[in-house]
C-alpha cells in the first residue's frame, strides 16, 4: 500500500464527501438488516398461531401486515440511502481519476522531449487510462464494499450472536473458504483479462497501421498478405478471450455453491438445535437463512477487494514513476526575460543522450539582432539540431549558447519559447480548423491576422479555394491537405506570432521554387528586425542570407555570404551548380 499512499492527499482533499458516504453507507446497512429481523419475527407470528400460543387470528393477520409494510419501507430507505451512497463514493473516486489524470498529464507536459524519446507513447497512453482507471477502483468500489462489507458484517453478527451463538458460529464457516477462492479466481480473472487486454491493443495496432498505411498495402498488392496476419491475431485474441470465459464461469457457480452449503448448515444445524430446544423459535432459522445470504456477497467482494487493490497498488508503481521524474530541462529564471534577438554559438558540441551520436562539434557562429542565417549541410549533418538546442529542447553537452550575451539556461524558458517562431520539418496539423490551425500561434489573434498571416506564407488563395475555408476541418475525418500545403499553414502559424527569432526547419521543401520564391520575398518584410534561422537543402532559400554555414557531419566546414561562397571551392559551390543544372 506504500505506492497508493500517493491518493491520500485526494481522499483528503473530498474528506467531507468520504466521510459523508461513509455514514450514508452504514444508515443503509442497518436498513438493509430489517428484513432478516423482520421476516424472522413473521414466521414467529405464523408459528405462534400454529402452536396456539397467539389464537386471535385477526391479531395475527395486522401483525404480519405491520411486518410487511415495515419491510416494504425498510427496503425503500435502504434502497434510497444506498443510492445516495453510489452518489457520493464513486462520484467522489471519478473526482480523483479526474484529478490523478490531470496530475500525470501536467507532469507529461512538464517533461522534456528527452522523456518522450525513451518512452513508448503506448505506455504513456496506458498509465494516463488504464493504471489511472484501476486507482479509480480502488478509490471508489473497493472502498465502497468494504465499508458495506465490514458495517454488515459487525451489524449482522452482533444480530445472530444475540439469537443464537453457535448456530452463527456453523453459518460463517464456510465464508472465509468462499473469500479466499473469489481472491484466487480474481486473481486469475485479472492475469487473463490483461492477456485479453494486450491481445486487443495488437490488434488495434495492427488495424490501425494497415488503414494508415492502406495506400501502400493496395499499390503492392499484398491485402491477402494482411489479412492472413490479420486472421492469425485475431485467432490468438480469441482463445486468449475463451481462456477467461472459462475462468469467469467458474465465479457464479462457486458462490452459488457455496451459499448452498451454508444454507443447508443453517437448516440441518438450526434444524436439529430447534428440536433439541436449544433455540427458541423457527424464525431464527429463517433469519439466519436470509442472513447468510445478505453476507454472501460481501464476504465474495473481501476477494476481490484484495485483488483490486493489489493492481491499484502496482497501477500506481507505474504512475508514481513517471511523477517522480523531473524534467532534464529545467526553467532557472522565475523573472520574466527580455529577448532582442542576438544569437551567439561558442564552441558548442551535443550528443544525443539515448543514442550516443554526437550531431555537432565545437559549432561557433555569431547572428545580430534582425540579420538572417542560412544552414546548408547534407542530411543528418546536425542542421536541425542547432535549432533544437536554440529552443533549448536540449541542452548543450559542452560549450555555450548566448542570446543576447546571456548564457541560454539563465533566460526564462518560457519567455524564451515565446520569443521564437518555430516551423519544424515535419508541418504537425492539428485535427482542427484550418483558423484554429494558424491561431494556435497566436490565441487571440483576429480574423485579419490571420488572412494576413496565410497571405504571407502564400497559402491564403488555396484555402479561399476550399468549400469552408478557414474553418476547414483538418485531421482524419477532415481535409487531407498536400505536403506543401502544411508547410505553409506551419509557417502562418509561426509568422502570427511576430516573435523576435524564427526558426524555418527545412520548410520549403514541398513547395516548388516559385512558391519558395513568393514566400522568402515575403518573408523578407516580416522578418525585418527579426533574427531568423532559414535550414534547408537548397541554395535558393540560402543565398539571400545575410549569413550562410555548411554544415557536415556535426562541423561547420564553410561559412559566408552567397557570393563569396558560389566563389570558393567546396560543398556549397557543387550544390549550387547541381541545382542550377536542374533547375534549367
Ligand atoms: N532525437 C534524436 N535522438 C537521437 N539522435 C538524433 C535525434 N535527432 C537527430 N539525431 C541524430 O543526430 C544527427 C543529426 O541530426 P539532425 O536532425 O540535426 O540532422 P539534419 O542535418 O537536420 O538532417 P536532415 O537534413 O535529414 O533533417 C543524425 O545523425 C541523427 O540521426
Amino acid at each position: 500500500m506504500r505506492e497508493l499512499q500517493h491518493v491520500n492527499k485526494y481522499f483528503y482533499k473530498y474528506r467531507y464527501k468520504l466521510l459523508a458516504g461513509v455514514l450514508i453507507t452504514i444508515v443503509a446497512r442497518i436498513f438493509l438488516l430489517f428484513t432478516p429481523e423482520l421476516v424472522g419475527n413473521s414466521v414467529d407470528v405464523i408459528d405462534n398461531y400454529r402452536k396456539g400460543v397467539t389464537t386471535d387470528l385477526d391479531v395475527v393477520k395486522s401483525k404480519l401486515l405491520i411486518n410487511v409494510l415495515y419491510i416494504v419501507g425498510a427496503a425503500v430507505i435502504g434502497g434510497v440511502f444506498t443510492f445516495l451512497m453510489r452518489q457520493t463514493i464513486i462520484y467522489v473516486s471519478r473526482q480523483i481519476e479526474y484529478d490523478l489524470k490531470n496530475e500525470v498529464y501536467q507532469q507529461y507536459q512538464r517533461l522534456s522531449l528527452d522523456f518522450y524519446k525513451s518512452n513508448r507513447t503506448g505506455d504513456l497512453m496506458s498509465r494516463i487510462s488504464e493504471d489511472v482507471g484501476k486507482v479509480r477502483e480502488y478509490a471508489g468500489p473497493a472502498l465502497m464494499y468494504s465499508i458495506n462489507t465490514v458495517t454488515l458484517f459487525v451489524i449482522a453478527l452482533i444480530l445472530m450472536f444475540n439469537s443464537a451463538p453457535t448456530l452463527t458460529l456453523y453459518t460463517i464457516i464456510p465464508l472465509p473458504i468462499l473469500s479466499y477462492f473469489i481472491y484466487i479466481l480474481s486473481k486469475s480473472i485479472h492475469k487473463r483479462s490483461t492477456i485479453v487486454q494486450q491481445w486487443l491493443s495488437k490488434l488495434s495496432t495492427f488495424t490501425q497501421e494497415t488503414f494508415s498505411g492502406i495506400s501502400v498495402i493496395k499499390s503492392y498488392g499484398i491485402e491477402g498478405g494482411t489479412n492472413a496476419d490479420f486472421d492469425k491475431l485475431s485467432a490468438e485474441s480469441r482463445q486468449k478471450n475463451i481462456d477467461l470465459v472459462k475462468i469467469q464461469a467458474l465465479f457464479f457457480p462457486l458462490m452459488i455453491f457455496l451459499i448452498g452449503l451454508s444454507n443447508i448448515i443453517v437448516i440441518y444445524i438450526g434444524g436439529k438445535q430447534y428440536i433439541n430446544g436449544e433455540i427458541e423459535s423457527l424464525g431464527v432459522i429463517a433469519k439466519f437463512i436470509i442472513y447468510v445470504n445478505l453476507l454472501t456477497w460481501p464476504v465474495a467482494t473481501v476477494g476481490w477487494v484484495t485483488s483490486v487493490i493489489q493492481q491499484a497498488e502496482a497501477s500506481q508503481k507505474r504512475i508514481n514513476e513517471f511523477l517522480k521524474q523531473e524534467p532534464t530541462i529545467k526553467n532557472n529564471v522565475t523573472e520574466p526575460s527580455h529577448i532582442e534577438g542576438n544569437i551567439e554559438f561558442i564552441n558548442v558540441s551535443f550528443t544525443y543522450p539515448d543514442t550516443n551520436i554526437q550531431a555537432l562539434k565545437n559549432v561557433s557562429f555569431k547572428l545580430n539582432r534582425g540579420e538572417t542565417l542560412a544552414i546548408i549541410g547534407k542530411t543528418g549533418s546536425g542542421k536541425s539540431t542547432i535549432l533544437d538546442l536554440i529552443g533549448r529542447l536540449y541542452d548543450v553537452t559542452s560549450g555555450e549558447i548566448k542570446i543576447d550575451g546571456t548564457p541560454i539556461e539563465n533566460l526564462n524558458l518560457i519567455s524564451l519559447r515565446d520569443h521564437l517562431g518555430y516551423v519544424p520539418q515535419d508541418a504537425f496539423l492539428f485535427s482542427d480548423s484550418i483558423k484554429n490551425n494558424i491561431m494556435f500561434g497566436k490565441e487571440d489573434a483576429t480574423e485579419e491576422e490571420v488572412i494576413n498571416a496565410a497571405k504571407n506564407a502564400d497559402v491564403h488563395k488555396n484555402i479561399k479555394g476550399f468549400t469552408k475555408g478557414y474553418d476547414t476541418v483538418l485531421g482524419e475525418r477532415g481535409m487531407t491537405l498536400s505536403g506543401g500545403q502544411k508547410q505553409r499553414i506551419s509557417i502562418a502559424r509561426a509568422i502570427i506570432k511576430a516573435p523576435q527569432i524564427l526558426l524555418f526547419d527545412d520548410c520549403l521543401s514541398a513547395v516548388d521554387t516559385e512558391t519558395e520564391e513568393k514566400i522568402l520575398n515575403n518573408l523578407k518584410t516580416i522578418t525585418k528586425g527579426k533574427t531568423t534561422i532559414i535550414v534547408s537543402h537548397r541554395v535558393s532559400s540560402a543565398k539571400s542570407a545575410d549569413k550562410i554555414i555548411v554544415l557536415d557531419q556535426g562541423k561547420i566546414i564553410q561559412t559566408g555570404a552567397h557570393d563569396t561562397l558560389i566563389g570558393a571551392d567546396g560543398y556549397y559551390n557543387e550544390l549550387y551548380i547541381k541545382q542550377l543544372t536542374q533547375n534549367e
